[in-house]
């Protein structure tokens, strides 16, 4: 399990912000093993940040990392795959064998690397590039070739910026099975996305992270529990001013009135609106990821 807790850092000011700035203040969170956590912030929000700090890129002013119940180690960092949200691959050397040079460097067997290079070339269709350089792919061919070098040592985990950015929906599924499969054997992974329905889909838990503080987490419907349901009813050709002093917004579609509100007495609304005209939708719908996020960091 990776826990996260009262993450601090501040990045001193320079030319250009010499106020400096509070990055992370105070942020915590909990991965357990076979858990897919997606980490959603809008920008700057301190996601990257907190990613670093996990993988010992930067040094936290205060907090503590821990990963199975220990103080985090760099040898346990040698055994997670991590995806950095600057990319770092040798531009001139072939896709299959730098996918290779990284699990060895990860203590692989020279058998085992390759067998496992030979495993995500396929799984990332990227079998007949494996002789291309790097440079002559295409952005989203190197991201796969990047997110291959994250997962080839079969890593305990996986902590990955954006890895879904830039790829197309073939790609993403193709990534979102790998990554299921290596949670299904336990290990933990955390993702960064601003595709919140990608990670709506694909995520056992989501933290809301806003101004370097985590506002929100749990699974999704855990905050779909807590933001509430918000009552949508649809009307046709009603009366003018059927809606008159009723909580909520009335959106006008042509002959449908569209009324949503999270207050009122449902039952008087549905009685106005049978009244007012033909009730075409009456129902209680649960807010979307996209809609709780907004809520959460406004
Ligand atoms: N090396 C640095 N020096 C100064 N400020 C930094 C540095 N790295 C990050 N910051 C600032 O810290 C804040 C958090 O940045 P971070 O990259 O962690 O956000 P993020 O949530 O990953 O954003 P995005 O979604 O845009 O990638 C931002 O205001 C950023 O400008």
């Amino acid at each position: 399990m990776l826990e996260i807790s009262g993450l601090r850092k501040r990045f001193a000011g320079g030319p250009g912000a010499p106020e400096g700035k509070q990055a992370l203040d105070g942020i915590g969170f909990t991965v357990r093993p076979g858990e897919m956590f997606g980490f959603v912030g809008a920008n700057g929000a301190g996601k990257s940040t907190t990613m670093r700090i996990v993988m010992g890129v930067l040094k936290a002013d205060a907090g503590t990392v821990s990963w199975r119940g220990e103080p985090m180690t760099h040898a346990d960092r040698q055994r997670f795959g991590y995806m950095p949200e600057e990319r770092g691959l040798y531009q001139k050397m072939r896709a299959g064998e730098q996918i290779e040079y990284f699990g060895r460097l990860h203590g692989m067997s020279q058998a085992n690397a390759k067998k496992a290079t030979e495993d995500l070339l396929e799984r990332l269709s990227l079998t007949d590039r494996r002789n291309s350089s790097v440079e002559s792919l295409s952005l989203g061919n190197q991201q796969r070739v990047q997110l291959a070098v994250a997962l080839v040592h079969d890593p305990e985990l996986l902590i990955l910026d954006e890895p879904f950015s830039g790829l197309d929906p073939i790609a993403v599924d193709a990534l979102a099975t790998v990554l299921q499969e290596r949670c299904r054997g336990g290990v933990p992974v955390i993702f960064s996305s601003h595709q919140l329905e990608l990670v709506e889909r694909l995520c056992d838990s989501v933290g809301i992270v806003s101004a370097g503080r985590m506002v929100a987490s749990g699974t999704v419907d855990e905050l779909r529990a807590a933001e509430g349901g918000m009552l949508r009813v649809v009307v046709r050709d009603p009366a003018p001013g059927w809606a008159d002093g009723l909580p909520g917004q009335v959106d006008v579609q042509g002959n449908r009135h569209v009324l949503v509100t999270e207050d009122g007495d449902d039952q008087d609304i549905l009685r106005r609106a049978i009244k007012a005209g033909h009730v075409e939708h009456f129902g209680v719908e649960q807010p979307t990821l996209t809609e709780i996020f907004k809520e959460a960091v406004a």
